[in-house]
Parts: C-alpha cells; structure tokens; sequence
C-alpha cells in the first residue's frame, strides 16, 4: 500500500517557481516543493513529477519541520535574488525564521540542483524529504551509499545527493532531520550523470551560488530597454534564456508536459521542444532588446536542424535537432488535478503548418536588419523556403494553432506565407542575395489578392479564420502587425473589432477562436480552453496601432496583473476559475508581453 509521506499536494500552476541551468529546469512550489524536474535535458525523463501525479511520483521538499498529518506551511516570502534565477524563499515559524535558496547553476559538467538553508533568527527545526522517482514517477530506483554519498540509480541514469547534514532512509525516501540558527548553513546537491561513469565531481555549492549570481547580472546588463515596463520585461527575458537549450541554441516553447489548457480537460501537450514559429518569435525579441549571442546560436539550430531537402522543413525539433517526436501517453500518471492523457512526444510535429515559413523569415530578416553578421547559407535557405512555398502556399494546412481537425485554408497561413515572400524579395532587393525578383513580387501580390478575395467576409467588415468560413480568430490580429494591410484600413479596423466583440472573455481578455458555434470542433479537440495570453497582448498591440492607445495600455497593464508573484505565465488563462492554465512557463506568452511593452514604451503610452 501507498505510505502517503507529506500532505503536499501539487499547487496551482501560478504557485511555481522555475529555476534552470540553461539545460533543464525544475519547478519549485511556494511550499518548498520540487515537483518537476527532468535530467539531463529539458526533454529527458523527469525524476520528479509529483506535478503530473503525486507525492508517489517523485518530489522533493525541503523547508520548516511540520506536524504529522498536517500540509507544510508556504513560504511567507518568496522572491527571485535580484535580476536572476535564483530563488529564495523564506519562512517565519514560531520558532524563528529561514530561508532556502534554490538554484540551478549554468553549467558545463553534470547537472545540479543545488538548496542551501540558511537561519536568520531563532533555532528553526528543518527537514528534507527527497521521493526520486525515475522515468516519470514510474521506477522507484536502488539507493544506496558509496562513502559518505547517497546514489540513486535506475538504467542509464544515476543522481547522486551530497549534503553535510545527516540523511536516513525510510519508506523508500531519503530524510534529513536538522536544526539551523542565525548564521547556520546546510547544503543539499542533487547531480545526474549518466550511470555507467564514476562518482561526479563534488559540489561546490557556494562557489556555484556565487558564479550563477554574476552570470545572470552580468547577461541581464546586455538588455537595452530601460523603459517603464523593465522589471517585466527583464523577468520575461530571463525566463526566455532559461528556456534555451545552451549546448545547441535550441528554444523549448515551455519546460512542461501537459499542465492542462482545461483543468480536468484533455488538452494536455508536451511543449519541451524547438518549435520554429516560438523559437522564431523569441529570437525577435531578443534581437529587439539587444540580445545578439542567442540569435546568432539559433540560427546555427535553425540551419543544422533543417538540414536537407525543404521539402522535409518540420514545424518542430528536438532541441537538438531531433525529428522523431512520437507522442505517446503516460498512463501511470493521474494528470495535473486529473487532467488525462499525460502525454510525451508531439504529433504536431508531423504537421502541415504553412505560417511557419513566414515566422521563420521574419526572424532571419530582423536578424540582418539588426546587422547580425550575414551568414550565405541562411540566405540560400530562405530563398528555398521561398521556391517551396511558390508551390504549396495555396495549399490547406494545419496552422498557427496546430489543429488536429481537417485541414483548412487558414487566412493567417497566408498572410504569413506572403510575409516570407515580402522579407525575401526585401533581402534579394538589399543585394544580399539573388533570386527571380519579379516572378517573386507577382507571388506576393497573387497571395495578396487570394487572402483579400477569400479571407475576407465584406458583410460583417472583417478577415475570417479561414476561406468559406464565418468564424473569427485571433491570429488574424497579426495582419497589421506583420505590415500586411496598414492599421488605418477599414478592414483591419473592422477585424480588430470583430474580434473584440465576438472573441473577448468576461474579464476582456482574447480566446484564440471559438470553440463553439457555427465550426465547433475546428481542433477537433474535446473540451475548451482559457484566453490565450498572446493573443490578449497582441489586442493590446493593435489597439495601440490604431490609435486606442489607453485601452491598450489599461489592458496590457492587466495582463501584468494576472503574472504571478515572480512574473511569471503560462499560456492561457482560465476566465472562470481565476487561474493560469496550459505549460509554464510559457515563451509565447513571455516573447508578446516584451514585445507589447517595446511597442507601448515607443508610443509614449504609458504612466497613466
Ligand atoms: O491546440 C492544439 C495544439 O496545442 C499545442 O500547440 C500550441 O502550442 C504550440 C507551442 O507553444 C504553439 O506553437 C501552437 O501555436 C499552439 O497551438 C500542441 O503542441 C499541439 O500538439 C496541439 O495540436
């Protein structure tokens, strides 16, 4: 029978913390919890999923000694350690006060999660309940000690616990019972290394404290903006370094499987892969806040991944680079709050997703605007991308929001298809590279005409989800923004508004389009969904285009407010519960918040 250890619980999705080594991540609850971590990759097999199941499924608490039968207490503060990855969290108990600070350090050997406690008043009694379960809670693995070390391991892995307070083992679990006093500091390391190899080298945990300290001050001090939306934007792009895979420049869209779109809901995907429309659209934000290097590293990702015929261009990757992404479900898992399947892999990989070329070539565009030195083989490969879609952008695909209904022919598709063919004449006309100019400006205005005939409903004055239909979607906000039609055109004013109207929750913020009505089921999916995040920022961009610039800044000042307490997103929100749903954190919720606040910083709109 289960022996239930603590009377943790998985939080809400807004009780997390994220800390990372640029590798992997994990997630820590105000309670002092780890729930979530994968070792050794971002993608790797999480030995702690307690997130996705329950205390059974692997976890790691460490914080103030609480009654048996009672829920450990949260932290009374919680904060990140200036502009950093840092976490400290602190409690204040009867018998003094504590603090634990929790860190992954960037790294080149094995990967560590590293906890140090630190008293800061009175005598405060401490424990450690340390649950690893490998394989996504599934193997409980052999523990045992070699010297004064304690190793867990199962297959090809092996995570090893070095710590100077006193550990025993009990109900399959590894405890540490202690007491800390002002000034006293205990450490607690958890390294992977594959389980074939030796001992890792030991920790060094305050040294690593202090080297992750100076990384991190030493990147956020490369960010260019220092307009009046800088916390948020600083902690937005910390949160998009901490999701980049540093080894390759691969991006993850989120370090999460399956945080559901609906609470109880089947909506359930792994995002702990290299999309090219999330990886595409951070880079622009970082271009856009002076972050080079990163840039520079993707496009090398974007150009090895793609390798080979463009014929074969997925719409993701491993974060290597990998193109088998099976997806498959967890069965032994219950979900988050019973959100089933719990699922890994992704078979949108497999996808026809043709606005991916235009995201792709707007990145690749914005990074030779910038003047990210040229690199011949990113322009050969847009040109490509170019020759592949003279002969499939008139076909119907999957799209933006990766359908798993029939295909259809989705309106953002093609404005998106005509961005990549405008970005590459632009490219050839700057001489920096050679192509058909003039068979290429008749695609463009052929896409042109094509969206404008079909995509366009002149009854109701607006764009449509997708030719034939009368549904809205949100994507559609985009037309301005990528330069499409100006925001003065009375049909994009007349979308913006559509979308305001038909598409708005209770609270105002934007769904990504119906999930019932006249096309119910064009996801094919079950279930509906919260707002979608991105989508509300970009309303709050297209009412700062035309000219609503308070509206836009009240509502993306709200949509600051719905962050929680370290500044954090996930992907949508939940109108009706009041809460964050879907994978966090989340970059495309992250990458629109940046961009938002540029557009609003340039447009003087705010301080109101
Ligand atoms: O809604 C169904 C799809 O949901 C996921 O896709 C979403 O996340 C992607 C990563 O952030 C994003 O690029 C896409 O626009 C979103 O719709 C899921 O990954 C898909 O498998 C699923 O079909």
């Amino acid at each position: 029978m289960a022996v239930r250890l603590e009377m943790h619980v998985a939080g809400r999705i807004e009780d997390y913390a994220l800390i990372g080594d640029l590798q992997t991540a994990a997630l820590v609850c105000r309670d002092g919890t780890v729930d979530w971590l994968c070792l050794p990759r971002f993608d790797s097999q999480a030995i702690f999923a307690g997130l996705l199941g329950t205390e059974e499924h692997g976890f790691w608490r460490l914080g103030p000694a609480f009654a048996p039968g009672t829920q450990p207490p949260d932290a009374d503060r919680r904060t990140y350690r200036g502009d950093s990855l840092i976490l400290e969290s602190e409690w204040d108990t009867p018998r003094g006060s504590v603090r634990v600070t929790d860190f992954m350090g960037p790294r080149e050997e094995a990967p560590q999660l590293i906890r140090i406690v630190e008293g800061l008043s009175g005598r405060v009694p401490m424990r450690s309940s340390l649950r690893m379960r490998f394989s996504y809670g599934r193997i409980t693995p052999w523990v045992h000690r070699v010297d004064e070390r304690t190793v867990a391991v199962s297959g090809p892995d092996s995570v090893w616990l070095d710590t100077d307070a006193e550990t025993y083992g009990k109900d399959l679990t590894t405890y540490s019972d202690f007491t800390v006093g002002p000034g006293d500091k205990v450490y607690f390391v958890i390294s992977w290394q594959a389980s074939h190899l030796g001992p890792p080298a030991l920790p060094t945990p305050y040294e690593s404290l202090a080297a992750t300290e100076e990384f991190w001050q030493e990147w956020v001090e490369q960010c260019t903006y220092h307009g009046p939306y800088r916390e948020a934007v600083i902690r937005s792009l910390i949160t998009l370094k901490a999701l980049t895979y540093a080894p390759t420049g691969g991006i993850v869209a989120a370090p999460t499987t399956s945080l559901p779109e609906e609470i109880g809901g089947v909506r359930n995907w792994d995002y702990r892969f290299t999309w090219l429309r999330d990886a595409a659209i951070t880079l622009s934000s970082l271009l856009r806040t002076g972050y080079r290097d990163e840039a520079r590293a993707w496009r090398e990702w974007l150009l090895r991944a793609v390798g080979g015929d463009p014929e074969n261009l997925q719409i993701m990757y491993g974060i290597a680079g990998e193109r088998e992404l099976g997806e498959s479900e967890l069965d032994w898992l219950p979900g988050y709050e019973g959100s089933t399947p719990v699922r890994v892999g992704n078979g949108a990989a497999g996808q026809l997703q043709l606005d991916v070329y235009g995201e792709v070539t707007e990145a690749l565009h914005l990074a030779h605007m910038t003047g990210l030195a040229r690199n011949d083989y990113a322009s050969l490969l847009q040109l490509k991308l170019i020759q592949y879609l003279e002969h499939h952008w008139s076909e119907p695909d999957e799209g933006i929001w990766e359908v798993r209904g029939p295909r259809r022919h989705f309106v953002h598709s093609k404005v998106m298809a005509w961005v990549a063919v405008d970005r590459t004449i632009k490219l050839i006309e700057s001489g920096d590279a050679d192509g058909p100019l003039e068979r290429w400006k008749e695609l463009r205005d052929d896409i042109h005409r094509d969206v404008c005939e079909k995509g366009y409903d002149p009854e109701r004055n607006t764009f449509t989800q997708s030719y034939g239909s009368r549904e809205l979607d949100a994507s559609l906000l985009l037309i301005p923004q990528m330069g499409f039609l100006p925001p003065d055109d009375k049909r994009v004013i007349g979308t913006i508004e559509a979308i305001q109207r038909e598409l708005s929750t209770k609270d105002g913020f934007i769904l990504r389009y119906p999930t019932s009505g006249d096309d119910a089921g064009v996801d094919g999916l079950a279930g509906d969904e919260g707002a979608f995040l991105a989508c509300s920022f970009w309303m709050a961009d297209d009412l700062a285009m035309i000219g609503r610039v308070d509206e836009a800044r009240k509502l993306f000042e709200r949509l600051l407010s719905l962050r929680n307490d370290l500044g954090l997103l996930a992907e949508e929100w939940d109108p009706v519960r009041g809460r964050q749903v879907g994978n966090f954190p989340q970059a495309f919720s992250h990458v629109p918040l940046i961009d938002t606040a540029l557009r609003l910083t340039a447009s003087g709109a705010y301080g109101g």
